[in-house]
């Protein structure tokens, strides 16, 4: 190492190998504090047997501003074994096609899907939480919102008439925490040797004992293979009177490496994966959180309640809302994008160092190193965020022109830079829409009458699983 580069400082640690791992873990966020504090905006841990460099307020930034020095996807690449995930493709596939498609197929194509998006949540609504006229107690709304989600990305990636399928639903809502597993398990055996934990991780997947993925593929081709079969049919058959499904699974076999004449089913599938894995879990998580959130806030539901009131005066004789109206939705643009900002996630998207790389404040990092943002630092500064910017005030963001989509220095839940999630505005409106037409239906509140904390494992959160009362308005 050359001596004269100026490192970011190692937080002083007592146990050797162990490192920072117990207090990153147990400690999370008054550790960070503490190293904040001492150390300033970057400083490096050491983790599960490697020294990690965390990026402040300061800095976050430059991370996702210098896409030639820092990759997020490259890193979760190393972290998600994507070819053991998808084995009919090559892994993840290539990060520029997955935001293209994402740009193009779904973001772009928004207005067109908006009766479509509400149709199937509102119906999923009922389903999974019901009519609620007798109180009823959710627990672990997690579960059911993943479902509810669920079924409209079905319906827009696999079409109208497969979404219809529970297994469908459920395959789409239980992919991603399935196949979790692969990373879930703490890499404890890097202690002996960095990415030891993961090679041994993938032994029964390559031994064919065990894979994940595997239930969900199959449901997925069988969905698949009946939706390709029968649009090739009737496009023979009837021609230029041929109506073209909307959907993602459409625009797939639109595209020029489609050949009829030799489907690859299993390649299907997995490239859908792929977008499943991407959408569902952040989309559901964000908006459980957000229902946790009001939940434990009933002092707010009425505003809420009045605005969507006044929204929903645009809706059809089917209770659809035109595309316009999520722009009106301000109080509950504001509402979500706090319970965004305050997910409660300490360090997150560690990406990748490309090459080597001096910060604006002379500390450097080399190639392949790993970088950290350190989120709390960003959501827990008074001077952007406003006063009190532990405080959960829903309304702080109204008039600021900021909405829950938008990304900026002082709001990273969707990353920055030319990487911000390309799936954001798509994950956006079917928050919105949900929690305006919830908000329409129900009154909620948490079982025990407190504001209820997310689960924390180390730096990250998960929604609490704590009971939530849904009730009927109008009975
Ligand atoms: C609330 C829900 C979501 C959250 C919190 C979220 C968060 C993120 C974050 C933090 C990144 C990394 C950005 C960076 O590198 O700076 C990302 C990337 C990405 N997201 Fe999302 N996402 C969400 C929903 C979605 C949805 C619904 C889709 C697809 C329809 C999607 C597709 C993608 C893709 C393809 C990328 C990679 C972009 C690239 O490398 O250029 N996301 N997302």
């Amino acid at each position: 190492r050359d001596p004269n580069l100026k490192l970011p400082p190692l937080v002083h640690y007592k146990i050797p190998i162990i490192g920072h791992t117990l207090s990153y873990m147990f400690n999370c966020e008054e550790f960070f504090k503490q190293c904040r504090k001492e150390y300033g905006d970057i400083f490096s841990l050491y983790l599960w047997g490697q020294v990690t460099t965390f990026v402040g307020k300061d800095h976050s930034y430059e991370v996702f501003a210098r896409d030639d020095a820092f990759d997020f996807s490259e890193e979760f690449r190393r972290r998600v074994p994507g070819d053991a995930m998808f084995k009919n493709i090559n892994g993840f596939g290539d990060p520029k096609y997955n935001a293209k498609v994402v740009r193009e197929y779904i973001s772009n194509k928004l207005g067109l899907y908006t009766e479509r998006m509400q149709k199937s949540l509102y119906s999923a609504t009922k389903k999974y939480i019901g009519d609620c006229d007798d109180d009823r107690t959710i627990y672990n709304f997690s579960y059911l919102m993943a479902k509810i989600i669920s079924t409209p990305i079905a319906n827009i990636f696999i079409g109208e008439e497969e979404a219809k399928y529970d297994e469908i639903i459920t395959t789409f809502a239980e992919f991603t925490t399935d196949v979790a597993i692969f990373f879930a398990i703490p890499p404890i055996l890097d202690f002996i040797f960095p990415g030891l934990q993961d090679y041994v991780n993938r032994i029964p997947i390559k031994l064919g004992l065990y894979n994940p993925a595997t239930k969900h593929r199959d449901i997925l081709v069988k969905h698949i293979k009946n939706q390709v079969d029968k649009r090739l049919r009737e496009k023979q058959k009837y021609g230029d009177s041929w109506k073209r499904p909307n959907d993602l699974l459409q625009d797939f076999m639109e595209e020029q490496d489609f050949d009829p004449n030799n489907i690859n089913y299993a390649a299907m599938a997995d490239k859908l994966c792929i977008f499943i894995f991407a959408s569902v879990h952040t989309t559901s998580r964000s908006c459980a959180n957000a229902v946790m959130d009001l939940a434990s806030r009933p002092e707010y539901m009425q505003e809420l309640y009045e605005e969507q009131l006044e929204i929903h005066k645009k809706a059809n004789e089917n209770d659809i809302l035109p595309f316009e109206a999520l722009n009106e939705m301000k109080k509950l643009d504001s509402f979500i994008r706090e319970s965004f900002r305050l997910t409660g996630d300490i360090a997150a998207l560690p990406h990748l160092v490309l090459k080597d790389y001096t910060f604006s404040n002379g500390l450097q990092v080399q190639k392949d190193h790993v970088v950290d943002i350190y989120f709390n630092d960003v959501y827990q500064d008074e001077s952007s965020q406003g006063p009190n910017p532990n405080l959960f005030e829903p309304f702080r963001h109204l008039n600021k022109n900021s909405s829950a989509s938008k990304v900026s220095k002082n709001f990273i839940v969707f990353g920055g830079g030319k990487h911000a999630c390309p799936g954001r505005f798509f994950a956006v409106n079917e928050i919105k829409f949900f929690m305006h037409n919830a908000i329409l239906k129900y009154n909620f509140r948490t079982e025990s009458g407190k504001i209820e904390n997310k689960l924390r494992l180390g730096p990250i959160t998960f929604p609490s699983t704590s009971g939530i009362i849904f009730e009927r308005r109008f009975k």
